[in-house]
């Protein structure tokens, strides 16, 4: 078998596509237009990458963006006291901090200082406990949302009941993207670095995620003839003397047995920009 190949750059122009639409009918009505603020702290490269990416998209869509760039000394209290300001600035719909955050920083007490009905990321723990409970108009984390949009994509109706492993326990990916498919009726197993013969419960998966951070660790052995594999994984490497983007999938070899299965790059990153314009356009609305 050779797996169909699950474009994540077309689908993330239909997302986006839908967001640009929507913005135009708001300013048609001549009401205010969404807007995303974006806070980056130091100056890591790859961070400075997606940041740019978030920034290009939503200038495509309509959406406003403001960007702070903030030195990498920056202390938490004057970090927690722009998130204040941008907090109570009716203006601004949306607020992502880009993570990771420098040491000094706390990550969780900075999430938790965002406005839930700006935390576009879906990371406080308010959103977080609401996605627990099953609401469906909370504000989800972008990279499951992502994920569980391919998954209809790819398989419809029929993705209920299906059997899910995640790969891979974080808060941001793994545990967000297990709630999502167990809300979509799917049976949902989630697998991580201390589990028992990992691989056995992986061959089981009619829809493997994986969301390890490490390269290439999942291979053909992992996979069950005929499964859906979402690869999560950004990983960059030298090949031949050459940087290279590759996933936490071996692709090459578990497209040979998958029936359909994302790319690096070009998969699952370019729908989680998109998700994150589509939670934008979601907050403004629920702000209204
Ligand atoms: N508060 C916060 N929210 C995030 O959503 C967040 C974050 N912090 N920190 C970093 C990670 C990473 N992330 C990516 C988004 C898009 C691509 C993406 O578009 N990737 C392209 C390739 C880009 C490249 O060439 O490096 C692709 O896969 O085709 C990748 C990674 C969002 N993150």
């Amino acid at each position: 078998m050779n797996a169909k190949v699950i474009d994540g750059k077309a689908l993330s122009a239909e997302v986006l596509a839908e967001v640009t639409a929507s913005v135009s009918e708001i300013q048609a009505q001549g009401l205010a237009t969404p807007c995303l603020a974006v806070v980056l702290v130091g100056e890591d490269p790859a961070s400075q990458v997606y940041v740019r990416n978030k920034l290009r998209q939503c200038e495509a869509t309509g959406i406003r963006s403001v960007e702070h760039r903030l030195a990498a000394d920056t202390s938490e209290a004057t970090l927690l006291e722009l998130l204040a300001k941008m907090n109570a600035d009716p203006a601004i719909h949306g607020i992502l901090v880009q993570l990771p955050l420098p040491a000094q920083i706390d990550e969780q007490k900075v999430i938790a200082a965002i406005d839930p009905a700006k935390d576009v990321d879906g990371f406080h723990p308010e959103n977080m406990g609401r996605l627990l409970a099953g609401d469906e108009s909370v504000l989800v984390p972008c990279t499951p949302l992502g994920c569980l949009l391919m998954l209809k994509h790819t398989l419809g109706d029929s993705l209920k009941g299906k059997h899910v492993v995640v790969v891979g326990r974080s808060n941001i990916v793994g545990k967000p993207a297990a709630l999502l498919t167990l809300q979509q009726h799917c049976t949902v197993t989630i697998v991580h670095s201390r589990t028992q013969d990992i691989e056995a419960v992986c061959r089981q998966a009619d829809i493997l995620i994986v969301a390890v951070g490490r390269a290439e660790m999942v291979g053909a052995d992992w996979v069950k003839p005929g499964a859906v594999v979402l690869d999560v994984g950004i990983n960059r490497v030298e090949r031949d003397g050459k940087a290279k983007l590759v996933g936490d999938v071996d692709y090459a070899a578990v497209a040979s047995i998958a029936s359909a299965i994302t790319p690096v790059p070009g998969g699952v990153g370019p729908m989680t920009i998109a998700c994150l314009l589509r939670n934008t356009l979601q907050a403004y609305q629920q702000q209204r």
